[in-house]
């Protein structure tokens, strides 16, 4: 999917609303459990229930690979399952991967080529031959790390070295390896004051923003100074949506909350011109 089609899909539903599959097996409803692939299960009730109000779901990986090769499949299927049936929907492999040039065109080939992401979230600390390989494929995206939403993020990325903060410089050296149509930033919505300068260095640019809901990150500040014209912004929603409740109205209660959450973003795409 290209920058255009995706800033589309996003006047179509009037929503910027990805929805997290961080599906904890720990956490399923219990009536799934007998099923042969509860994870799976959940997230096709999950995904059907939530499709008319996003425009992107993100499994985290860890939530896969945790239960080895059962998991990788529940994974495998889930992204098949939106592909086939959801078609326009963004997906994203929220992986963090990046490693040496030649391992990292294998992570990109995992993502990219044998399972139908359109996009993985990328470490930048190993610098461009770690990135780039992840850059070689038509209309997939990389999504690279910036100002993370956790706590941890003010140990390293608020290091500044000649007035730049680290992120900055994530922010501006990337511009060399990806442009607007294949490269994002994650900026977490605990800190979306920041937001308005990250704009000044990456005005264009698609921004994943993980932490509204469960981290506490206000949607109304993410689009107060994150918002560009042409929305430029996916915000992310995971525990918020998918366990919001855990009995077998989960379902329901999951696109109630993926509902509220549209219907608010409608608001922010109205108040700032972009419907
Ligand atoms: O800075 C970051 C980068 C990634 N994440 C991921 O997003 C979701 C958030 O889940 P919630 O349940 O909505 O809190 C999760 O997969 C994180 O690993 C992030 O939160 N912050």
């Amino acid at each position: 999917m290209n920058y255009q089609a995706l800033f589309e899909q996003i006047k179509k539903k009037k929503s910027f609303l990805c929805v997290g599959l961080d599906s904890d097996m720990k956490k399923i409803p219990t009536h799934l459990l007998s099923s042969t692939d509860p994870v799976f299960e959940f997230n096709k009730a999950i995904v059907d229930a939530t499709a008319d109000y996003t425009v992107a779901y993100k499994p985290n990986v860890a939530f896969y690979e945790c239960r080895g090769a059962v998991g990788w499949r529940s994974l495998e299927k889930t992204v098949i399952y939106i592909k086939d049936n959801y078609p326009d929907i963004f997906l994203i492999a929220d992986a963090k991967r990046g490693d040496i040039g030649n391992t990292s065109k294998m992570y990109a080939s995992a993502f990219l080529e044998n399972m139908p992401f359109d996009s993985i979230t990328v470490a930048p600390y190993m610098g461009e031959d770690s990135v780039t390989p992840f850059l070689e494929y038509d209309n997939k995206w990389v999504i690279l790390l910036a100002l993370t939403s956790n706590k941890g993020a003010f140990d390293f990325q608020f290091f500044e070295e000649n007035n730049k903060k680290m992120f900055e410089k994530v922010l501006e050296k990337s511009q060399e390896w990806g442009t607007k149509e294949n490269m994002m930033y994650v900026v977490g919505a605990t800190k979306a004051e920041m937001l308005s300068d990250i704009r000044k260095i990456a005005p264009d640019h698609f921004l994943l923003v993980p932490g509204v809901g469960a981290q506490g990150g206000s949607l109304k500040e993410v689009a107060k100074y994150g918002m560009n014209q042409s929305c430029g912004l996916l915000v992310n929603s995971s525990r918020g949506i998918i366990f919001a409740d855990t009995s077998d109205q989960f379902a329901i209660i999951a696109q109630i909350k993926a509902k509220e959450l549209q219907k608010e973003m409608e608001n922010l795409l109205i108040e700032y011109s972009i419907l």
